[in-house]
């Protein structure tokens, strides 16, 4: 890996001048140094990422690598005015930021996801950074490096500019290798909450519910409580969650000893020049053993009226919440196959430009977006109300919107699906299914499984135990 140096005097400039202008203004100022630093690869350092007690962040798609470590300033906000909260808490922050190398200011500056609920749990219910080191990098573009800083009326000199950029230095001269995958050890216990039976007669109960014209459609969840004789290693698992699914997302939030990751096929939604992009990602077929059953399947999913249905509902959620935001919007009426190891789903885009770019936030686009029926269900209100009885857990960071943001308020959300929440020697997996009229629980337990197999590999729990080596039809 060749990288140029940081610039040090640049950075040290504008430390100096947010002293100066913090101490005038009696107020704290918050620095961004920004530049490039040329062929970085940010999944290359996921190995110096994760210290104990360190905020870290991950977020590695086909389309954009984000890693960052520490945090400068946070934006939170609590219940349902959580977005909007972060979204005018940056706004109002970065009217005074200081920063450097403003040409780079459509890379990410701001980090971190929000709880499915907005409830606090583990993890705040809403939680964005500003890092004190990020690098990021678009295939085929130099990789940058973002620093970031909240310089204080009352501080002496240079100091914590000085550790930044040790921090950073540290990072980016660390050995560029993914790390090992971990060797396969005893799962330990494994814990179905609620049990398959359990949770196969609540998938009746929302069928009875979606009969009596409750809801049409409900994304039941479940968990899987693995504990492992020592804590998960978080880079190893990450590793392994880039090699076996690169078509997804794979990301990861470190914060006060508790780890989220996972590895998502989901967008929620992205903002970038004005435009808008989402998909309507539902249903789901596992794979076939041979090409022809594989063939076979993928016609079988595609010809399915239940789960042109189930991602139907999702597809006309997404127009309609594009359609108040945004002019000329374009969503494929037919879903295409998407192909997974292991799983497949339907899935199509939405695409929209904003009807008012100067003041559009992405925040804005999540606060309406999320939960879609992919994750929540239709109409909203009646299937969460529904969950929220039927569900024996809460969801943390499950199905919430995860990802990072620029100064300008553009950005992009991942939906945390196919994740779990590291704490001590546990890991908590989620996997959830949309039921709809028609759904059989047998099936959708069997679906549960497929979900959570590639976190459970990840995680270098063996593939044997009787639930897991069931397979679906
Ligand atoms: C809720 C999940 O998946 C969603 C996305 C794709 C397909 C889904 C399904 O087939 O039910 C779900 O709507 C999950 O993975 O936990």
């Amino acid at each position: 890996m060749h990288h140029p140096g940081i610039d040090l005097s640049g950075f040290l400039e504008a430390h100096a001048k947010a002293l100066a202008r913090a101490r005038g203004d009696a107020c704290p100022v918050l620095v961004i140094w920004r530049q490039e630093i040329g062929d970085v690869d940010p999944a290359g350092l996921l190995g110096s990422l994760f210290a104990p007690a360190v905020r870290a962040f991950t977020w590695i798609s086909p389309h954009r690598g984000v890693v960052a470590l520490g945090a400068a300033a946070d934006f939170s906000g609590s219940g349902t005015g959580r977005f909007a909260a972060v979204r005018h808490g940056w706004e109002k922050a970065v009217r005074s930021v200081a920063a450097g190398a403003p040409g780079l200011g459509a890379t990410p500056s701001l980090v971190g996801g929000f709880a499915f609920a907005p409830r606090p749990g583990p993890l705040p219910e809403a939680l964005m950074w500003l890092p004190r080191v990020l690098v990021s990098r678009e295939p085929g573009r130099p990789a940058t490096l973002a620093l970031g800083l909240c310089v204080r009326p009352g501080d002496t000199g240079p100091e914590e500019a000085l550790r930044v950029a040790a921090e950073a230095a540290a990072l980016l001269s660390s050995p560029a290798t993914r790390p090992a995958r971990p060797p396969s050890r005893p799962a330990g216990t494994v814990t179905e909450i609620p049990s398959g039976a359990e949770w196969k007669a609540l998938v009746a109960r929302a069928v009875e519910q979606i009969g009596r014209g409750r809801f049409a459609k409900a994304v039941l969840a479940r968990q899987l409580r693995v504990s492992t004789p020592r804590a998960a290693d978080v880079p190893a698992v990450l590793a392994a969650l880039l090699d076996a699914q690169p078509a997804s997302t794979v990301f990861a939030v470190a914060h006060d000893g508790h780890a989220f990751l996972g590895a998502t096929p989901e967008r929620l939604v992205g903002l970038h020049a004005g435009r808008a992009e989402s998909m309507s990602l539902a249903a789901s077929m596992p794979r076939g053993e041979t090409p022809d059953q594989d063939a076979r399947l993928r016609a079988a999913l595609l010809a399915d009226g239940k789960s042109r249905r189930e991602q139907t509902i999702v597809t006309a959620a997404l127009r309609e919440a594009f359609h108040d935001v945004c002019r000329h919007v374009t969503a494929a009426g037919e879903p295409h196959v998407l192909d997974l190891p292991g799983i497949r789903h339907l899935r199509s885009h939405i695409v929209g430009e904003v009807a008012d770019p100067e003041t559009a936030s992405v925040l804005d686009l999540v606060e309406r977006l999320h939960p879609t029926p992919a994750v929540g269900g239709h109409p909203r209100a009646a299937a969460l109300d529904w969950l929220g009885e039927a569900e024996p857990f809460d969801r943390g960071w499950y199905a919430g919107p995860v990802g990072w943001m620029t100064d300008d308020q553009e950005g992009d959300f991942a939906v945390a699906l196919r994740s779990a929440h590291l704490h001590g020697d546990t890991a908590t997996l989620y996997a959830g299914c949309g039921i709809v009229a028609g759904s059989d629980p047998d099936t959708e337990l069997a679906e549960t499984w497929l979900k959570f197999r590639p976190m459970l590999t990840a995680l270098a729990v063996p593939a044997a135990g009787p639930a897991v080596r069931a397979r679906p039809r």
